[in-house]
């Protein structure tokens, strides 16, 4: 199946990735987000990222020019009904994603295939909130979009071969690498990931040391390009609780206990650079 047109929810820092990144590589692409000002927010921060662009000589002028014009807006569910492809990229919430997920099964067009960007949540069970399990897939793009070079890329239980392929022939397209990973919490990158992060969270919690200077220990000691807790910042606080639990309640297992502060700060609104404060503060 050609993919032509995509929609992608979510204008946050990744669903505005996701359509830039669509766009650039010659997609039409509708940005959907259920609040006008989420998406003139994501709408702008993909124009300045292209004339930084164009500053940088990485593109042209009419190659910014050719992907603002390939790229729309919208509020509504309903715009999905002409796209090949609609990838969602809202808040890591089940209840949220399933809504999403089944609304648009009566929207979306029976050839469309309906991807998830999600960081950890099952998809075989996101799937099942529609009727056609074996379009659903996961295509989880990493932070910030536009940068990094993979896309894991998620079979649920019913996934079909044909769904299967025309994502990965797409992430290609992208000037992406996919890599293929099972239905399990967290799949690989997060569940490698996010008990790091979570780990040096502990360590500021028990006063081992400040976050600066655990940051300074993994980028100095171990050549990681952020330190974790600028990076947990960079990922949003609040998914990074999340796909703590996730892992959590999909394992079982006491190891992947979110830390107490971490809840802490989410509930303080403290939710990292997104809002301004987190384990540093951005003004
Ligand atoms: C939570 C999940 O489900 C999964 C995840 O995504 S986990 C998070 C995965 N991401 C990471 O681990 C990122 C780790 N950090 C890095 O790789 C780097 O710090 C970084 C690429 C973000 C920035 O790189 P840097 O060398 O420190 O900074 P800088 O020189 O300013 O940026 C390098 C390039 O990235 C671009 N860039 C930086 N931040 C960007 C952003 N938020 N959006 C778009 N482009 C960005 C810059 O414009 C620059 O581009 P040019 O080469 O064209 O000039
Ligand atoms: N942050 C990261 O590093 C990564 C995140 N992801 C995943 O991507 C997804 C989005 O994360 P991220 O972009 O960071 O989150 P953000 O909080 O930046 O953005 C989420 C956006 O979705 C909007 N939204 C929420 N519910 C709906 C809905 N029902 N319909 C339409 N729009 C909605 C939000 O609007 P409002 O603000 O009004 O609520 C917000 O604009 C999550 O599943 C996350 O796990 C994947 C890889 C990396």
């Amino acid at each position: 199946m050609a993919i032509k047109k995509v929609m992608v929810i979510g204008a946050g820092q990744m669903g505005a990735g996701i359509a830039q990144v669509c766009a650039q590589s010659g997609f039409n692409v509708v940005l959907n987000d259920m609040n006008e000002e989420a998406l003139q927010k994501g709408m702008k921060n993909i124009e300045k990222l292209l004339t930084r662009a164009v500053e940088k000589e990485r593109i042209t002028n009419t190659d910014k020019t050719d992907t603002l014009n390939r790229l729309t807006s919208s509020t509504q569910l309903k715009d999905a009904r002409d796209c090949d492809l609609v990838i969602e990229a809202v808040v890591e919430n089940m209840d949220v994603k399933t809504k999403v997920f089944s609304e648009l099964d009566g929207f979306a067009p029976k050839h469309a295939i309906l991807a998830s960007n999600t960081s950890s949540l099952p998809i075989t069970e996101i799937a099942a909130a529609t009727n056609r399990p074996d379009q659903v897939i996961g295509m989880h793009f990493m932070n910030p979009v536009p940068v990094m070079k993979l896309v894991e890329i998620i079979r649920g239980l019913q996934t079909s071969d044909e769904t299967f392929n025309a994502i990965q022939t797409m992430t290609n397209e992208l000037s992406k690498t996919p890599v293929e990973v099972k239905d399990f919490p967290g799949f690989v990158s997060n569940r490698v990931l996010m008990p790091m992060i979570n780990e040096a969270i502990y360590t500021v919690y028990e006063g081992v040391a400040s976050p600066e200077d655990i940051d300074t220990v993994m980028k100095l000691g171990t050549n990681h390009p952020m330190g974790p807790l600028t990076l947990a910042d960079f990922i949003g606080l609040d998914t990074c609780l999340y796909i703590m639990e996730v892992l959590h309640e999909g394992f079982g297992d006491s190891k992947y206990r979110p830390c107490p502060l971490l809840r802490q700060y989410v509930k303080a609104g403290w939710l990292g650079k997104k809002t301004g404060r987190g384990f540093y503060q951005y003004s």
